[in-house]
């Protein structure tokens, strides 16, 4: 059940992306520092010093440019002539080099940072509380893995070194300015405050319109993934226009954010290179003025006019920089707003394996609510023998599942307790708690893998041997040997290659492997037609035996395999006993069954 807000454009939203919105970022900063670039400061190390040679190598272009202008065309020096065209070549050899490599070790420290947050991401994705995955839509959660890390890696890989790059190489041509002349480098470089004003204007409008990029980007997503899930009852009810609809009006309005980035950014280029044109008209006059009236060589004036050409550029690029580093750091946030949601479900200090012996559950005066408030299971206390099969009863909404979700752990109770052979699950490691249990579900889950892999999934160490004793103990054999690649056979996604039936039994051979003792089951052969459901009941019955079993019960003849009913009524258990006694008594059992169980198997009407 995914609980979000309302569907007002198609895009269900989460918490978590509220809450990554807004805020400062230098706690970013100082976080991706800390723990994905100071692990790799070596590399950075040699970024950093090939960067600053490209730095350095650039602040002394003008001062060549001044010698080759004073001592080549006015100083007549043939040496310099044969000399400094080699030196030249030389220090751009030498500066490309340092370039590319350093390119190459900034792209490394990058996609670094990305795999880093990709596999936190999916360490999280596995490990999260079941609540919290439910209000996350899964696509929404692609969308952060692959585009948010990735927007991250740019900004990475582009800022790391080359905004200290740019920044030295603005100082170093500033410095070779104010050198050569001070008043002249000073009306250059008047402009900078100017810019970088009108530049940090920007910034604002231009985080909401990132925001709204990446926000649009899920919403797509999520809307993509839902229209594929749904594509038969998106076709059956005529719904391919609105749903298309939908998916333009999410479309145009991402495309506005991405605009409105997109001027916000543009804006940096112009205002800088508006700027420098500025101050290089003011350096001409200002330069002649003195050449002509002073005592300005023309040498010393090409120099600095180099400088003060040159100097804009690594300006220009600081200048845009700063707007890929706001993206990244609004990427960021939102990555480390899924990371760092909270675990409702953990482990208590020095919690041990569950020593499961035969498989007695009980509940404790049990309260547990999804909201605050709503209580949906309502003072529940049972104690369920080991190795008795159990049948759980009773209207739709009323906290059977839920139920079950308690004795796997997936949520701990608001109050009371649960145990299992006498210990709190809450005491017991919790993967302890869910080896005690194998779940079988409507629609058993396959991966798009083998299926011996299939079967072998709760249990990776199993050998062949054990996996086709499985397989044969669930009645899953019969169909997989004839097939040609026989175990090695891939089901497709979820596992679409089976029929409902094959699948099932996959399930169960996988169940029997785990060799878990307690069973829980919902309704597993609902969704099968006669022939396989009487295969998998006969399969069922193998299972059942010297096992504790938990089963939701929709029809009559799941409820007649129970030892035990237990019928639920919001929330609560309000009659336990057997079908006879149940129906014997006349009440919600009694009605239930005249009506819902008998309704799912008319046979037995
Ligand atoms: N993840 C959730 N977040 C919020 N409420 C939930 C969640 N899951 C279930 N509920 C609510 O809890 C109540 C009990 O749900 P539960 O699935 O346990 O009922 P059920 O008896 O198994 O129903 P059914 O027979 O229809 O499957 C329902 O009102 C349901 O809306």
């Amino acid at each position: 059940m995914v609980v979000t807000d309302t569907r007002q454009d198609g895009a269900p939203r989460a918490a978590w992306q509220e809450m990554a919105d807004g805020g400062d970022g230098w706690p970013i900063i100082r976080r991706i520092a800390r723990n994905h670039v100071a692990p790799r400061w070596k590399q950075l190390a040699v970024a950093m010093v090939a960067m600053a040679f490209v730095a350095v190598t650039t602040g002394a272009l003008p001062f060549l440019l001044q010698i080759a202008a004073d001592r080549i065309f006015i100083g007549k020096e043939t040496a310099v002539l044969w000399t400094l065209p080699g030196v030249i070549i030389a220090v751009m050899a030498l500066r490309s080099f340092a370039e590319y490599f350093g390119r190459l070790t900034e792209a490394s420290i990058g996609n670094g940072i990305v795999s880093d947050l990709r596999k936190l991401l999916f360490e999280k994705l596995v490990s999260a509380d079941l609540g919290f995955l439910q209000r996350t839509h899964s696509a929404a959660f692609v969308s952060v893995f692959a585009n948010d890390t990735q927007i991250v890696n740019n900004a990475a890989a582009q800022t790391l070194t080359s905004i200290a790059k740019n920044l030295l190489q603005s100082i170093a041509l500033a410095v070779a300015m104010l050198v050569m002349d001070p008043v002249l480098g000073l009306i250059v470089l008047a402009a900078v405050p100017l810019a970088v004003v009108l530049i940090g204007r920007q910034r604002k409008q231009m985080r909401s319109s990132v925001h709204r990029t990446l926000r649009g980007a899920g919403d797509l997503s999520s809307l993509v993934s839902q229209t594929l899930t749904g594509i038969r009852v998106v076709k059956a009810y005529g719904q391919e226009a609105a749903e298309a609809a939908r998916a333009g009006t999410v479309i145009d309005r991402t495309l506005a954010a991405i605009l409105q980035t997109a001027k916000s950014r543009a804006v940096s280029g112009p205002v800088t290179e508006g700027l420098s044109g500025i101050g290089f008209a003011a350096a001409i006059f200002y330069g002649g003025w003195q050449g002509i009236y002073g005592n300005l060589t023309l040498g010393e004036f090409m120099g600095f006019m180099a400088a003060a050409l040159l100097v804009y550029q690594p300006l220009k690029a600081l200048a845009s920089l700063q707007n890929v580093l706001l993206e990244g750091l609004i990427a960021a946030r939102r990555v480390f707003s899924i990371l760092d949601e909270p675990a409702r479900i953990t482990e208590v200090a020095g919690a041990r394996p569950l020593a499961v012996s035969a498989g007695n559950i009980r509940f404790e005066d049990v309260v547990f609510a999804y909201e605050p408030g709503r209580p949906v299971i309502d003072g529940v206390t049972i104690d369920i023998p080991a190795g008795c099969k159990v049948a759980l009863v009773g209207p739709s909404g009323s906290g059977k599942s839920t139920f079950l979700n308690l004795v796997l752990r997936f949520y701990d109770p608001d109050s009371g307790r649960i145990t299992i052979d006498g210990q709190d699950v809450r005491t017991a490691t919790i993967s302890s708690v869910r080896r005690a249990s194998a779940l079988l579900t409507q629609d058993p889950v396959l991966f798009d893998d083998t299926i011996r892999a299939n079967i072998a999934y709760g249990a990776p160490e199993a050998d062949d041997a054990a996996v086709v004793a499985a397989a044969q103990a669930a009645n899953a054999e019969e169909f997989i040997t004839p097939l040609p690649q026989g175990y090695a056979t891939r089901v497709g996604e979820a596992g679409g290659l089976l029929s409902g039936g094959q699948k099932q039994r996959i399930a169960f051979a996988r169940a029997m492997l785990r060799g878990a003792p307690i069973l829980l089951l919902d309704e597993p052969t609902s969704a099968l037609d006669a022939t396989s459901e009487a295969k998998v009941q006969e399969t069922l019955d193998t299972m059942f035996e010297g096992r504790t079993v938990l089963m939701i019960a929709h029809r009559l003849s799941t409820v007649k395999r129970a030892d035990m009913i237990l019928v639920f009524d919001r929330g609560r258990i309000v009659e336990t006993g057997t079908h006879d006694s149940l129906v014997a008594a006349g009440g919600l059992y009694d009605r239930l069954h005249r009506t819902q169980l008998a309704g799912g198997e008319p046979a037995a009407n």
